[in-house]
């Protein structure tokens, strides 16, 4: 790794050796390069920047109409130009004092006093101080680092000799020329020097929209880093010991007896999946899929089978889910079906009184329990598995940072590891599963059950929600429940909370006779399970809540859902919440209400998410607005290791880099082992999240 640069301001930008200083890549460029006469400047009030010189021949502090700063210069042609500040240093009048000589830049204006302009960027140099010869960066930075300093400390760390050695080419020659036939990559350090100090004769435009050459190399270097570290990531899972499935305590052919006594067949796309995962579950190493299946598609009897599959071959088997509604979900219906085979299950959540919890963990430690169902609870400390054969995540990307390290943890410290499957009903589109999903193997579940009519979505103002309270009536008198989903407030619990509880009693004043419940985070858990369990049995006709219910309720009942100040809601959400209708036989409908103002994205999103229901176009939509992070659920983790790549414009180079990655690591893995070190620096501990 590259020295350190010693300069502390810029650690307040993560800048702490020469090449974080190097991959600080401009966010534009100002051309100092020209120098303009006066009178071309003034020709032109195009709104254009000029850089024009000449002397000092008046300077004045005026009074009128506010205190500011006016100086005039007079170029070699005799023309003259005012300059004037609102604001200034007594070190700018000394700097602009009479006589003196200027270059200074800026936009020229008609002004009160003449042509003039206005705070422009005044440096004091000899009439015949060169030009510099390439554009100037401007960078992105904070308060108290200025651009002169960014520049300097950048400029410096581009030149630095030590650099200049660790940057340079690994890649062999004729590999690159064969994964990209006729294209230029130069190398890492010429792209960089172009990209920090572009000269006049380099296409300035395809470097400000990143198609220049030099950003292909800065892409497919950081690429390359994370396809190298995935396709590791993939080889040491296949080199580890799986644990091994011996052969069933229970009552034999008790798969075959929990599928029949389901009160619906498989659908061939949930035959198909549970043939993928059979089939890893046989192998040596141990299993790492994903299954991604859109809202409402049936994954939840995926995971029982294959809980049931390891149960079976006398392993045990847990479900880890990010909520405790969601994992309270689970539990309830995995005991209703896997008890009547004799499968204990225990639960638990940090919610529950300690003597529970040590029961629990009891249970899980000495193998009394079979299954164990609970939050994220299930990877602190005390919980030992006797024989941990299949875990399942779900929605494992709504599990913090500090959680997925916990697990990785866990994982990494075990010599025989069990087999994983992480569920998740978000869709992940191509460009994000080749990237950062690429260590895993994946199933899709692209079929709903049958029978399910399209939930018809509607979009009503908020002043017509009379209109909306009266329709629920129709609805419930057909035996049909209601969710009422309060506003998103961001960065507001409470705020949110108020705004359930106020409608949560407005309704109850609107319709007296109706049974209206109110679940929100706040809630105690055993209150919050009250509640969904008076929902789930019909006791509560409709349910007020907040974005808690957002992932994995399971009411097929519920028909209507209404959502209120649907405009703040994304994409993902919006998609989301709708998913807990729709879940049953019959039609069901949700209505966004929205606010007065509808920002253009807004109703984009909305019109959106009237038209399709289709779960993958609208992730492909999520990522082109928000890119990775939220889909990925976490800003601190895969997201910063691709920092200057657009996933949505690159994906021809995220293919080419895949190709690039599996030739070095079959034949040259000290050259991908070089790149990846080199790349990351100290930031590897993003991998493991
Ligand atoms: N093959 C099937 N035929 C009919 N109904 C099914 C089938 N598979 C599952 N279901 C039912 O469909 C509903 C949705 O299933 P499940 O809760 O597993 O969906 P999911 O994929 O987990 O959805 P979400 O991510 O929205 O929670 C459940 O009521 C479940 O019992």
């Amino acid at each position: 790794m590259t020295g350190k640069t010693n300069s502390s301001p810029l650690d307040k930008l993560g800048l702490r050796s020469s090449l974080d200083c190097a991959l600080h890549i401009p966010i534009r460029y100002e051309d100092e390069t020209k120098l303009s006469t006066i009178a071309e400047a003034i020709g032109s009030f195009g709104g254009l920047t000029y850089q024009v010189q000449g002397y000092v021949i008046r300077q004045e502090v005026m009074f009128r109409p506010r205190r500011q700063l006016l100086v005039q210069i007079r170029d070699d042609d005799g023309q003259e130009l005012f300059l004037r500040w609102l604001n200034f240093y007594p070190s700018q009048q000394k700097q602009m004092s009479m006589g003196a000589h200027l270059r200074v830049r800026g936009e020229v204006r008609d002004g009160y006093y003449g042509p003039e302009m206005v705070h422009p960027v005044v440096k004091a140099v000899t009439p015949d101080a060169p030009l510099p010869s390439t554009l100037t960066p401007v960078y992105s930075t904070v308060a108290g680092v200025s651009q002169t300093l960014i520049r300097k400390a950048i400029a410096k760390a581009i030149q630095d000799p030590g650099l200049q050695i660790s940057l340079k080419e690994f890649l062999p020659n004729e590999l690159i020329a064969k994964t990209f036939p006729g294209l230029t990559i130069p190398t890492l350090i010429s792209a960089l020097q172009t990209l920090h100090q572009p000269s006049k004769s380099d296409d300035l435009e395809s470097i400000q929209n990143r198609t220049h050459p030099a950003w292909r190399r800065v892409q497919l270097e950081e690429l390359l880093a994370q396809q190298i570290s995935l396709q590791q990531a993939r080889q040491k899972r296949l080199n580890r010991q799986a644990v091994s499935m011996s052969p069933a305590p229970l009552e034999r052919g008790v798969l075959n007896q929990f599928i029949k006594s389901l009160p619906f067949d498989l659908t061939g796309a949930q035959k198909k999946v549970w043939q993928e995962i059979i089939q890893d579950l046989s192998r040596a190493y141990p299993m790492n899929r994903l299954l991604q299946g859109d809202v409402g598609s049936g994954k939840t009897v995926i995971a029982a089978l294959a809980a049931l599959h390891a149960i079976d071959h006398g392993c045990q088997a847990a479900i880890m889910a990010p909520t405790e509604i969601l994992a309270e979900q689970h539990y309830r219906k995995l005991k209703l079906w896997l008890e009547p085979l004799g499968v204990k299950i225990a639960w638990l959540t940090g919610s529950l009184k300690v003597k529970e919890k040590r029961e629990a963990q009891e249970q899980i430690s000495s193998g009394g329990a079979h299954l164990v169902i609970g939050t994220h609870a299930l990877i602190q400390e005390g919980v030992e598995f006797a024989k941990l054969g299949f875990a399942v995540i779900d929605e494992q990307h709504r599990f913090g940072v500090k959680q997925r390290l916990q697990l990785q943890q866990k994982i990494d410290d075990v010599e025989v590891h069990c087999h994983q499957l992480m569920m998740s009903a978000t869709p992940i589109p191509r460009t994000l599963a080749m990237t950062f999903y690429a260590d895993l193997e994946v199933s899709v579940i692209d079929e709903l059950p049958p029978g399910r009519s399209p939930i018809v979505t509607k979009l009503v103002k908020n002043e017509r929600r009379q209109e909306v309270v009266s329709g629920l009536l129709a609805e419930l008198a057909k035996g049909r429940q209601v969710y009422w989903v309060c506003p998103l407030i961001e960065e507001s619990d409470t705020l949110q909370l108020k705004t359930a509880v106020e409608t949560h009693e407005a309704l109850v004043k609107a319709l007296p006779n109706v049974k209206i419940g109110l679940v929100h985070g706040r809630l105690k858990s055993q209150e919050k399970n009250s509640v969904m369990q008076s929902f789930v049995s019909g006791d509560i006709q409709i349910l007020v809540a907040t974005t808690v219910i957002e992932v994995g309720v399971d009411v097929p009942n519920a028909s209507l859902m209404v959502i209120e100040h649907a405009e703040r809601f994304g994409y993902a959400q919006l998609h989301q919440l709708r998913g807990r209708v729709g879940r049953g036989s019959a039609e069901s409908v949700c209505i966004l209400l929205y606010g007065q103002e509808l920002s253009l994205a807004a109703k984009e999103r909305l019109q959106t998410l009237k038209e399709t229901q289709d779960g993958f176009l609208i992730a492909e939509r999520d990522l082109a607005l928000r890119g990775p992070g939220e889909l990925l659920g976490s800003k601190q983790s895969g997201d910063a290791m691709l920092r200057f790549i657009d996933l949505q414009k690159e994906q021809w180079l995220i293919e080419k880099t895949q190709q690039l990655s599996v030739a070095l690591l079959s034949n040259y893995p000290e050259i991908a082992e070089q790149h990846l070190s080199r790349w990351l620096g100290s930031r590897a501990e993003y991998l493991k999240a």
